[in-house]
């Protein structure tokens, strides 16, 4: 039998709890959380996941805004904007969506944003306290799978989990997590030789690589956990996942759909960093 991974339930009901507490927050006039997402250029891929992101925001009750620029902002302009966000008081978590445009120095761009307002968990600074295994902030994806093994109680110790794509956002913080909690990780990637091989070991198969359907049963072994990262568009505009679902289905013990699996969760991560940055106050 094979358990679905409901990311879409399981975001849900962490959103209510968050939902309620906000209503304790106004109740006793704390100041409310809020959320600044820079979105620079106009993909309609990232809008999606814009409005998802206010939607959650609007349901859960708290402060969202949305600054877009053009694709050809300079960096300066982009750093300067970063910096006025850095100083207001009563911003609580940054989060500049990627990818930037080519000419853009990524890595610059994310290390202008103020560690302690970083709710994607993708400054250095947060990626060191993570390494060293003391997370202060986590990147979303990461962080969600982790939130939603954990809510179906799927035991990581000493379990070997293969994790495909070593991604800054996903494959290496997965790696990190998975490994505070006792699995043994393989991380893999593009050139992995008898990547069919190492993926058929897995008893966590994450999967991370952004390449439609590609992993189908013969990767997988009986009875593995598989979540799918993976967010395409197949020929016909349909959203689907690295996983090739319906063909993996009946090997795995437990599987995310996509939709309605990590992404989703995904987003009710980052709603509860924010929180979290104006419940610590520390500015
Ligand atoms: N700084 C930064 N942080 C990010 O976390 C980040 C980013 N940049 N750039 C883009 C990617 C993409 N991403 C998604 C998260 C959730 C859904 C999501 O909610 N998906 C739903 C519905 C999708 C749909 O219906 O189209 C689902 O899977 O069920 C989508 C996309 C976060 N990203
Ligand atoms: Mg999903």
């Amino acid at each position: 039998m094979t358990i679905v991974l409901d990311g879409k339930k399981i975001a849900e009901e962490i959103q209510r709890e968050l939902h309620e507490e906000m209503k304790d927050w106004k109740k006793c006039g704390k100041r409310l959380p809020k959320l600044a997402v820079i979105i620079v250029g106009d993909h309609t891929a990232s809008q999606v996941y814009v409005n998802n992101k206010e939607n959650a925001a609007k349901y859960i009750g708290f402060h969202s805004i949305v600054k877009e620029f053009p694709k050809d902002i300079t960096e300066e302009k982009l750093l300067c904007e970063i910096d006025k966000l850095n100083q207001d008081s009563t911003v609580d978590g940054i989060l500049v969506q990627l990818p930037l445009p080519l000419h853009m120095d990524e890595e610059r761009v994310l290390v202008s944003i103020g560690p302690e307002k970083d709710v994607d968990g993708f400054h250095p600074l947060n990626m060191g306290h993570l390494l060293v295994g003391h997370p202060e902030k986590l990147p979303c994806t990461p962080y969600g799978i982790m939130t939603l093994l954990d809510r179906y109680q799927i035991d990581l110790e000493g379990k070997h989990a293969v994790i495909v794509g070593r991604s800054n956002i996903v494959g290496k913080p997965m790696s990190q997590l998975l490994l505070h909690q006792n699995a043994t990780v393989t991380v893999t990637h593009s050139k992995t030789k008898n990547l069919k091989e190492i993926t058929q070991q897995a008893d966590i198969l994450i999967v991370a690589i952004g390449q439609c359907e590609m992993i189908t049963a013969d990767f997988v072994k009986d009875g593995a956990v598989v979540v799918d990262v993976g967010m395409n568009r197949n020929s016909e505009g349909k959203l689907v996942g690295d996983v090739a679902y319906d063909d993996v289905f009946p090997k795995a013990s437990f599987i995310t759909p996509v939709p309605g699996g990590v992404g989703p969760m995904t987003i009710t991560m980052l709603m509860e960093q924010t929180i979290n940055n104006a419940r610590i106050g520390d500015r």
